[in-house]
Formats: structure tokens, C-alpha cells, sequence
């Protein structure tokens, strides 16, 4: 399988996939995209009904591996990754209401979806960095759940280095804590004084310094990475093959931010699998749900919510998605995202966004109507839900139709914000054993401004500790 960029051509030394698991983000700046869908035999998905999660893992992974990585290697590691998963299933669905599931996602270390696929990434890093010799070092954003799930995957590791910024007060404790408790030499947590655009913005623009991009063999691990995005497509296809699939269609609800676990479910109706709608769930911060209904992109202001994973309003995912609309044309799409990045505002085509409107539907909902969701959710069906898998849920609920089953991705634990779930629901939801003494352990990270060359040279001394 080979690579191409989004904002690129295919040439002939184009990248397999181990070049691209350690670039990330494409020098021209574009996303990484498989030059081609796998396609997935309706036979095939259906004998694939029998495999545990780690062996489909393996198998769906293994299709966008192809000349780098082979599937014994990779069933070995999802075995290995899957089998600490506190729940047998690793990605349980609990149904909710009749034909409305819940497809609990946080049965990781760090408790969020964003293990599902960073696990296997530590694993996969580890593999190439080994077989190369070298060396990267890490620079990632988060809102909350991918920094502890990063630190969590590489926390120890001889060949990596790893950064990572997060909007300074705006995570939940819980999510601060479990990146800055982690104190290994390799890990370093930059607060910055500004908000999670603006932590994404200067991952980019490291990125885009070729030189410093060199010196510092900078990696990425946010969904920008395309290997997070292929790792995160299993448990679409296992959840849907567990309700009829692909004999009969299922939608997914998915509460998004940064447009990559719902690009994952799209990926997986290009690859075969049966899909009907595919329904975003965001909260104020709505650029998503505000393009979907009356094709608005325009960027605004990121507003603190009740969900602070989604806290988002520059949807990196949604290059990928917007390449294949524009019938993968590299220079349409280059000219829409240097346009966005100027005035904040992306132009779709018309035709281009009512192709996406056949399948995507959106919703957005206030803090209040995400808590009396929560509440809704343990009055009716005793179900706890944290504030994003709510949003996830309340989408479920909107754009469920008779006969399809609608599956809606819990992305994170209750426990991580149990301050919104305690007032929604009068319950206190407890951390699990192996972070029962989380707010007693010691933290450690800087606060920076928000100041590229600041951040620029906190990542270069880190790396060169
Ligand atoms: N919601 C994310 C933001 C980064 O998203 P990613 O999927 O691109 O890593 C978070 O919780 O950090």
C-alpha cells in the first residue's frame, strides 16, 4: 500500500506506510491518504464475524500495511495490546434503548477511545524505530483524551521522545492529571496559554519548519497521523458485524471534535461495510453541525464546554474527507485549506457538500441539553454516560430510524469528568483501581504562552536531554 499527500501528487518514490507511521503530517502540509480503499469482500466480513477483537484488529490494520508491516506481526501486537483492556469484549455494546447502542470505548488505560488505536501505535512505533534505528520525537495537541493516551503508549520508550501541549485550565483535572503525573525522562506536558486550535496551529507550524521539522525527526500521533485513523477503524467494523452487518446497514453516532473517529466509520463504508448514516455530535462549538446543515464553515471563537475533548474549531480530519469529495484533486484542495487558514472560512463546493449531506448528519447540543441528556440517560435506562459519549448519544437518538440499528461511540469513561456526570446524575463515579490515587500523585509540567518559538525551543531541549 502506498501513500499520498492531500495537497500532493502520487509519484514513484511514494511512501509505504511505516514512512508515513513516523512522518505523520505530509511535508507539502496535507494529510495522508492510501492511494486506494481496500475493499473487503462481503464473504469476508462475514466470516470475520468469529474473530476476537485483536485478530480483526489485525486483519482491518493489516490492509493498509501492505509491504511494511505482516499480519503475524501485527495479530502479536493487537494480542498484546487488546488483552489489557479491562473488559473481555475490549469494545463492549451495551444497548440502551430499543435498537440505540452504546459502544463503550474507554476500556483502556487512559479510559477514552483514543486507546483503541494509540496503543497499537506505541507498538507500531516501536517496531519501525527498532528496525530503523532511530530515533523521533513526538509532538502532539490535545483537548484532554489524546495527551494521557499518547503519554500512556510511549511513556518509557528508548527511541521516542514525546510533547505534548494542552490548553492551560481547560482540560478536566482528571485529564491534566493523567498526563502530568507521568514523570518518565521521555515525557514532556506543555500547558499553553490559549486553546486547543491554537496548541494544534503550532504542532502544524513545527511541522511546516522543515529545518527544525529535520533536526528534531518530529512524529505525530494525532489523528493527522493516518495510522491512528486506520487503527481506529476495527471497532466500526465489529460493532456493526455484531448487529447483522454486513448482511444488513447500521448507523453510527459519534461525538467529534477533530473529525477523525467519525472519518474512521466513514473509511469503513468506502472499504464495504454496509453504513446508512453517519451522525456528528458537538457540542457549542459547532462548526461541524453548522457546515453540515447550511454548509457554514467559518471558524469562530473556541468556547470552554461541559465536553472539553471536543472543544475544537479547526477539524483537522475533515481535509481528508473534503480530498475525496473533490474527487482527490491535490490542487482543489490545497487552494480550499490556504484559504480557510487565511480568513477562517472554508468554501465547499456546493455539489461537494451535498455529496457529504447523503450520509452525514449532525446535531449540536448546549451544556444544559448535554446534562439533561446524562440525566435522561440514568433516569430512563440507568445508564452513566460522561458528557461526550451524551452528545454521542443525543445524536444517536436524533437521527435514529426504525430497523437500522444505531450504534453511538462512548468515547470516554464517566470518571474522567465526574464533576458533569455528579450534577446530572447525583452519582459519583468512581476511577478505576489503577488510578485510584490519581490526585495524590505528584504532577510536573510548564505553563508556556502561546508562542511558537517558545514551544519551538521547550521541544528542542527536551530532545536533546
Ligand atoms: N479530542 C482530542 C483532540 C485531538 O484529537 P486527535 O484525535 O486528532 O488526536 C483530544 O482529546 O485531545
Amino acid at each position: 500500500m502506498r501513500y499520498r499527500s492531500t495537497r500532493g501528487t502520487l509519484d514513484a518514490a511514494a511512501p509505504d506506510f511505516s514512512d508515513i507511521l513516523l512522518s505523520g503530517l505530509a511535508g507539502d502540509g496535507g494529510l495522508y491518504m492510501p492511494d486506494h480503499w481496500p475493499h473487503i469482500p462481503r464473504e469476508t466480513l462475514t466470516s470475520w464475524r468469529s474473530l476476537s477483537y485483536a485478530d480483526l484488529a489485525a486483519e482491518v490494520i493489516g490492509l493498509f500495511t501492505e509491504g511494511s508491516i505482516d499480519r503475524d506481526t501485527l495479530r502479536t501486537m493487537a494480542h498484546d495490546v487488546y488483552g489489557r483492556f479491562d473488559h473481555a469484549a475490549v469494545a463492549p455494546l451495551v444497548e440502551v434503548e430499543d435498537g440505540l447502542f452504546s459502544l463503550e470505548l474507554f476500556h483502556g488505560p487512559t479510559l477514552a477511545f483514543k486507546d483503541m488505536a494509540m496503543q497499537m501505535l506505541g507498538r507500531l512505533f516501536e517496531h519501525v524505530l527498532k528496525q530503523r534505528n532511530h530515533h523521533v520525537t513526538i509532538v502532539g495537541a490535545t483537548s484532554g483524551d489524546t495527551g494521557s493516551a499518547a503519554i500512556e503508549a510511549f511513556r518509557g520508550r528508548e527511541h521516542v521522545s514525546i510533547v505534548i501541549l494542552h490548553p492551560h485550565n481547560r482540560t478536566s483535572e482528571v485529564q491534566r492529571r493523567q498526563m502530568t503525573t507521568v514523570l518518565e525522562d521521555n515525557v514532556l506536558n506543555i500547558a499553553v496559554e490559549g486553546d486547543f486550535d491554537d496548541c494544534q496551529d503550532m504542532v502544524k507550524a513545527m511541522f511546516a519548519d522543515e529545518a527544525f521539522r529535520t533536526d528534531c525527526s518530529l512524529s505525530a500521533v494525532n489523528s493527522i497521523n493516518w495510522a491512528r485513523i486506520a487503527a481506529q477503524i476495527p471497532y466500526y467494523v465489529r460493532s456493526a458485524l455484531a448487529l447483522g452487518g454486513p448482511d444488513r446497514p447500521v448507523s453510527f453516532a459519534v461525538p467529534t471534535g477533530n473529525f477523525g473517529n467519525i472519518l474512521a466509520a466513514w473509511v469503513a463504508s468506502q472499504m464495504g461495510l454496509p453504513i446508512d448514516r453517519l451522525c456528528v455530535g458537538s457540542n457549542r462549538n459547532d462548526i461541524l453541525t453548522r457546515f453540515l446543515l447550511n454548509n457554514d464553515m467559518t471558524k469562530r471563537q473556541v468556547e470552554p464546554s461541559l465536553s472539553p475533548s471536543m472543544d475544537i474549531q479547526v477539524s483537522s480530519n475533515f481535509e481528508r474527507l473534503l480530498f475525496e469529495m473533490l474527487g482527490r484533486d491535490p490542487n482543489r484542495c490545497r487552494a480550499i485549506m490556504e484559504e480557510f487558514r487565511q480568513t477562517g472560512c472554508m468554501a465547499v463546493p456546493h455539489d461537494a457538500w451535498e455529496q457529504i449531506r447523503e450520509t452525514f448528519h449532525g446535531i449540536a447540543l448546549s451544556d444544559e441539553q448535554t446534562t439533561d441528556t446524562m440525566k435522561a440517560l440514568y433516569a430512563e435506562s440507568h445508564y452513566l454516560a460522561d458528557p461526550h459519549s451524551a452528545i454521542g448519544l443525543a445524536a444517536g437518538r436524533r437521527f435514529h430510524e426504525a430497523g437500522v440499528p444505531m450504534i453511538a461511540a462512548a468515547t470516554a469513561h464517566p470518571a474522567k469528568f465526574p464533576d458533569a456526570v455528579k450534577k446530572a446524575t447525583g452519582i459519583h463515579p468512581e476511577l478505576p483501581p489503577h488510578l485510584a490515587d490519581l490526585f495524590s500523585r505528584k504532577e510536573r509540567y510548564d505553563v508556556l504562552p502561546n508562542d511558537i518559538e517558545k514551544i519551538k525551543a521547550a521541544v528542542r531541549t527536551h530532545r536533546g536531554r
